[in-house]
């Protein structure tokens, strides 16, 4: 049995890593940690895991957590940066969900987080999670930096045309929404459903931290720099990200839809629609899949993509755990293959 610990188990991912966890048959949850809970039994904050869950919160520290294989970072921006060399030097294996180990510029990193990097000599090492792209690197990685949400929707929805070089990469336009639960479950004024509930808006349009990963991505998909305009919106629900992408085509020739589908064809958490459908966050809700529509609207040079998942899943904790049972030579879908839920 993998023994795994979770440092920030009171979160939405850290709880959603729970869930997965919990019905995963190699995995025994070993430490969950949170500070303001320490010493309370994990069912009792989460009765949805009694009788699946036989775990006390407790502090985050690095000794009790060194007696795991593997640590999941579940936690604000900066934390995971201040205990991964420590876990790391003594044979754990780390996977981090926040944006400590993204970028691969420290300064840019410094930049767009508000703070000096605490060790940027990591950085190089740590393999960028999102497997669809990085699957052999994962394989032997000991340090794990998992995509944003924002940016695993629109790079799984642009990468296809970028690898072909099939449109103008100058202008490229992300327009993306979320749902609240993106924001996390610190209490916070704009997630007040009062705030939010019946309301719909964009935000941090003059420049949202995860543009720098998007075009990092992207600009390594397509050998040369991108031009990316990228907007998130916060929409009154509570799973889920939306992305419609938008891009002008410099080839005619190509199938569009063909090349999504051979792209994706052996990915079993990518799904390409039929030709025409319309992606709809509630299909993938509670499921580690990415679902992806291809339109060009009226056979003009524009093309549309659509690109869908639930944040706390393929946008946060079901591919954390994708990246671990690759890391741990499993079969990549244990425990993902939850069906989304509908209604
Ligand atoms: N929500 C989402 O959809 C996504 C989130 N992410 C990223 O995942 C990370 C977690 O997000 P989310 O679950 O939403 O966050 P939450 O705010 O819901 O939870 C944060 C958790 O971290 C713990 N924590 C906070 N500060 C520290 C600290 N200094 N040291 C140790 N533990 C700490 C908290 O517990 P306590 O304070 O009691 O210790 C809590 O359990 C973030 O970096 C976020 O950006 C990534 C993709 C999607
Ligand atoms: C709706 C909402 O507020 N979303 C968050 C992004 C999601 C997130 O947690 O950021 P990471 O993926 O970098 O970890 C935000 O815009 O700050």
């Amino acid at each position: 049995m993998i023994r795994a610990g979770i440092v920030g188990g009171t979160g939405y991912t850290g709880v959603e890593l729970l869930r997965i966890l919990a019905l995963h048959p190699e995995v025994e949850v070993a430490v969950v940690t949170s500070r303001a809970d320490a010493g309370v039994r994990v069912d009792a904050v989460y009765p949805s895991l009694r009788g699946h869950i036989d775990a006390v919160f407790t502090a985050p520290e690095v000794d009790t957590l060194a007696a795991c294989d593997v640590v999941f970072f579940a936690t604000p921006n900066g934390t995971a940066m201040l205990m991964a060399e420590q876990l790391l030097a003594r044979g754990v294996k780390v996977i981090d969900l926040s944006a400590d180990f993204r970028l691969q510029d420290a300064k840019e990193w410094s930049q767009w987080y508000g703070m000096e990097h605490a060790c940027p000599d990591l950085i190089a090492e740590a393999v960028y999670g999102l497997p669809e792209i990085n699957r052999e690197r994962i394989k032997s990685a000991r340090l794990i930096a998992c995509p944003g949400c924002y940016p695993t929707s629109v790079q799984l929805g642009f990468l296809p045309l970028l690898e072909k070089g099939l449109i103008d990469c100058d202008h490229l336009i992300a327009d993306v929404k979320s749902g609240v639960s993106g924001a996390g479950r610190k209490a916070e004024l704009a997630a007040l459903m009062s705030e939010c509930g019946e309301s719909f808006k964009a935000y941090s349009v003059s420049g949202h931290r995860h543009l720098p990963e998007i075009r990092q991505g992207l600009a390594l998909a397509t050998g040369k720099p991108v031009g990316l305009t990228f907007v998130p919106h916060l929409t009154p629900m509570i799973r889920g990200i939306h992305a419609t992408l938008y891009a002008r085509l410099e080839s005619n020739t190509e199938d569009l839809q063909a090349l999504y589908e051979q792209k994706y064809k052996d990915e079993i958490f990518v799904d390409v629609l039929p030709n025409g459908a319309h992606a709809d966050t509630r299909s993938v809700r509670g499921s580690n899949r990415c679902q992806i529509a291809i339109h060009r609207p009226q056979g003009g040079q524009t093309v549309v993509i659509l690109s869908v998942i639930d944040n706390l899943v393929k946008g946060a904790s079901g591919q954390a755990v994708q990246n671990m049972n690759l890391m741990f030579g499993l079969a990549e879908d244990v425990g993902l293959s939850a069906v989304a839920l509908y209604p």
